[in-house]
């Protein structure tokens, strides 16, 4: 089959399909020799700007919590491009990652590469927690700056005439320890754009959500090309004193827009800034994310995801089909023999560094959820703590038909006595 053949059978066989992204059989040119457990170092690409509001002085009239709100919210429009479009960038287009099986595991550091500041080491942590449906939990901790960020996401995906509609669970949640303050972020669904062209691309939809813990509250609206302002990957962030407050526009009290893969600038006030006289905000084109740095294959864990995709990676690289799938089927055959020794036992995988809560197991009255960070930032920015798409208000009915309160959360202990993997 010609490619062109083989990307029309791949577009008919999604056309049909809706869910689990791992039932999906791409053709080889269209897969990445990554797994899907390595995408959680996005988060930490600069590095610098996650870590900054340790090092914010108060400025002026200005409340600190707000030029700190300022800072995250920076840090996280730079976390956007080496999300959503750092394959186009690596190979060519957005390709679909290796799907990872339960256990396997990611993680790498992030040295200090400041000229000015104590940044310190920050190492990742990331842990495919569950294969069916398929869910990635991570923490990027930096313990010089007592700086955590942890969180965990799944997508679902469903497939309309053109694209590929992707829906993301789950959340982030930002703590700065010695700050005593918190943020929850919200993950936006996206699109995939550009199968039928033959050249896949993300754009981001809706809104993202960061509650800070100070009560400041930003909302960052995604277009496509043609909205706002005619250009691809343009959003529009706007900061409030609080929820409230956000109801009307016109109460922002800074207001950010551009484009998340390049430029975008910041204007104080509700009025859309302009390029031309208000100060830049983020410049991704000069601005080059850090890469992590990961051990050698030799010396990994054989749970260590590039170790354990290593022959199916390197198959990919060739394109031998064949090779793909007979080594991506010895993989899959061992799960599926794990997964039967477990039943036969009545055992479980055991998670390794991260857990899952029940939050429905409390009630209104339980004074253990007093200091639970992802309850008070979801009830600050009305959010529900339900198990339905990240960024559902508590309000919608898109709660109606889910009863489940179940999020992964980091057990620093767990990693603390860690003995086999080392970063
Ligand atoms: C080429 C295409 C038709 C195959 C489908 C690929 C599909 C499964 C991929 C494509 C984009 C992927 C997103 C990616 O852009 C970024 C993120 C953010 C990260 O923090 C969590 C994973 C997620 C949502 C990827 C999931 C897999 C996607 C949708």
């Amino acid at each position: 089959m010609t490619s062109a053949a083989t990307w029309t059978s791949f577009i008919k066989s999604i056309a049909s399909y809706n869910g689990d992204l791992s039932s999906l059989t791409a053709p080889p040119f269209i897969l990445s020799p990554t797994s899907l457990v390595e995408y959680s170092q996005y988060w930490s690409e600069h590095v610098d700007l996650l870590l900054e509001p340790n090092f914010i002085k108060k400025i002026d009239n200005e409340p600190i919590e707000l030029t700190r709100m300022i800072a995250v919210t920076k840090w996280f429009i730079s976390t956007l491009k080496s999300q959503y479009c750092s394959r186009n960038e690596t190979l060519g287009g957005e390709k679909k990652p290796l799907n990872p099986f339960l256990g396997e595991i990611f993680v790498g550091k992030w040295d200090d590469n400041s000229i000015n500041k104590n940044l310190g080491e920050t190492i990742l942590i990331s842990e495919q927690v569950s294969h069916h449906p398929p869910i990635t939990a991570y923490a990027v901790e930096n313990k010089l700056n007592n700086t955590i960020l942890e969180g965990y996401n799944g997508v679902r995906a469903s497939m309309s005439s053109t694209a590929l509609n992707v829906k993301q669970f789950g959340h982030a949640l930002l703590e700065f320890r010695n700050l005593n303050e918190n943020y929850l972020i919200t993950l936006p669904p996206l699109h995939i754009e550009g199968i039928l062209a033959f050249s896949p691309f993300v754009e981001l939809e809706q809104k993202s959500i960061i509650q800070s813990s100070a009560g400041y509250y930003t909302i960052i609206e995604y277009t496509g090309r043609g909205y706002f302002s005619g250009k691809k990957n343009s959003f529009k962030a706007r900061i409030f004193k609080n929820f409230n407050d956000s109801k009307k526009k016109e109460n922002a009290l800074y207001t950010i827009s551009g484009q998340w893969s390049e430029k975008s600038t910041i204007s104080k006030g509700s009025s859309t800034p302009s390029s031309s006289k208000d100060e830049i905000f983020f410049d991704a084109l000069n601005n080059k994310p850090q890469h992590l740095t990961v051990k050698s294959i030799d010396d990994q864990h054989p749970l260590e995801s590039r170790k354990a995709w290593l022959n199916v990676a390197n198959a990919i690289r060739i394109g031998d089909y064949d090779l793909i799938h007979s080594e991506k089927s010895k993989l899959e055959n061992n799960q599926r023999d794990l997964r039967k020794i477990e039943e036969k036992n009545n055992s479980k995988w055991s998670r390794r560094w991260f857990d899952e809560i029940d939050y429905s197991k409390f009630n209104n009255n339980d004074n253990s959820l007093e200091n639970d960070i992802f309850i008070n930032l979801s009830k600050l920015a009305h959010l529900s703590i339900k198990n339905v798409a990240s960024g559902v208000d508590d309000s919608s009915s898109k709660n109606d038909d889910v009863d489940t309160m179940l999020h992964w959360r980091f057990v620093p202990e767990n990693f603390d006595n860690e003995t086999e993997i080392k970063i």
